[in-house]
């Protein structure tokens, strides 16, 4: 069986770390990626949030849009928020039919109990259904900053097994971790991932520029730890004026020069809370200093 590429060319480092990222972006984000798609480079994965405040419909012009505009759609699937199994269908096989997808990524959700029949990522996998209807790579969480309701041990082993059964499935796995800020704790467990024999490529989930306050409304909303310290580690030296913008210049310099083959497979995911062309022209200026330093 062939294995299916899922972008970027795993085997070669980028030449600037950056190179080869992925974005993601709101079912009611197409204009923001009209405008930022100038930026982008051809075939980029663009991730397309599934959020409550969007349906199926939104999504699924999310998803067009990212193809039409020559990007790679990789809509979300949340197992908790699908209310059927009709409903889950319906978005597997339309994303296919009207925006030839051919990745995905299943994430278990927020909502505290599942409000359908899909507890969780490993309920939607066992369908069977991504497969039929022609998927060929399957994202996952990861979690470097611990999951509110798993052990590290329980974590690292439904990471394990999901990896195992999308690949028996005979699609390629994809991990897109949760953002943070910061880069020792990703380089940790991204060694410690690898120790345990789990080679799946994986994708840094990187906050693009923003707000200070809008990072951290962020971070709490999504269980992602923001104490004074981690965040003067970041670049933000005092928590107590919000009225400044933080960019990722330091964790992206710190992956830079941290990164070596003991991590395996890795490029960054951006998450641009501050705006999808903010966040392309963060990642524009700083690839072009780095080719600069270089040159
Ligand atoms: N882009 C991201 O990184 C996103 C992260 N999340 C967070 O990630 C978590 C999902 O983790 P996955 O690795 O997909 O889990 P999963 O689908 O592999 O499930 C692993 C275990 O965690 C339990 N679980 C999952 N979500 C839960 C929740 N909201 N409350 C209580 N128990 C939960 C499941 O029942 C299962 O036993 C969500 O709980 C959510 O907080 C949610 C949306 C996007
Ligand atoms: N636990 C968790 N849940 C998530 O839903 C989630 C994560 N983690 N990690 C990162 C991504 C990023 N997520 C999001 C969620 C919301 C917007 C968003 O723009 N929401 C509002 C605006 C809210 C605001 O500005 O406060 C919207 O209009 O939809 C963007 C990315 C979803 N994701």
């Amino acid at each position: 069986m062939n294995t299916p590429v899922i972008h970027p060319n795993w085997d070669l480092p980028p030449e600037v770390i950056t190179d080869g990222f992925s974005i993601e972006m709101t079912a009611k984000d197409i204009e923001a990626l009209e405008e930022a798609a100038p930026l982008m480079a051809p075939e980029t994965p663009v991730a397309v949030t599934f959020l409550p405040g969007e349906n199926l419909e939104m999504r699924i012009e999310a998803a067009k849009a990212v193809r039409r505009l020559g990007f790679e759609p990789m809509p979300h699937f949340s197992a908790r928020r699908f209310l059927s199994q009709h409903e889950f269908e319906e978005m597997a096989r339309r994303v296919v039919a009207e925006a030839d997808v051919k990745r995905v990524f299943v994430i278990a959700g927020d909502p505290p109990e599942a409000e359908g029949p899909f507890a969780d990522t490993s309920a939607i996998l066992a369908t069977g259904l991504l497969e039929q209807v022609g998927i060929q790579a399957v994202g996952i969480g990861g979690h470097p900053d611990g999951h509110p309701n798993m052990t590290d041990e329980e974590c690292w082993a439904v990471l394990k097994s999901k990896c195992a059964d999308i690949e028996s499935r005979g699609m390629a796995s994809l991990i897109v971790t949760q953002f943070g800020f910061d880069p020792d704790r990703f380089l940790d467990w991204l060694k410690e991932l690898r120790e345990r024999g789990i080679e799946t490529p994986v994708r840094i989930g990187v906050p693009g520029p923003a707000g200070l306050k809008k990072l951290l409304r962020f971070a709490a909303r999504c269980g992602v730890g923001a104490s004074a310290s981690v965040m003067k580690k970041y670049g933000v030296m005092s928590l107590t004026n919000l009225l400044g913008t933080a960019g990722p210049d330091k964790m992206v310099d710190a992956f830079a020069a941290g990164l070596g083959p003991e991590h395996g497979k890795v490029r960054l995911h951006f998450y641009p809370f501050g705006g999808m062309k903010a966040t392309m022209e963060w990642i524009d200026a700083y690839a072009a200093r780095q080719k600069e330093v270089a040159a």
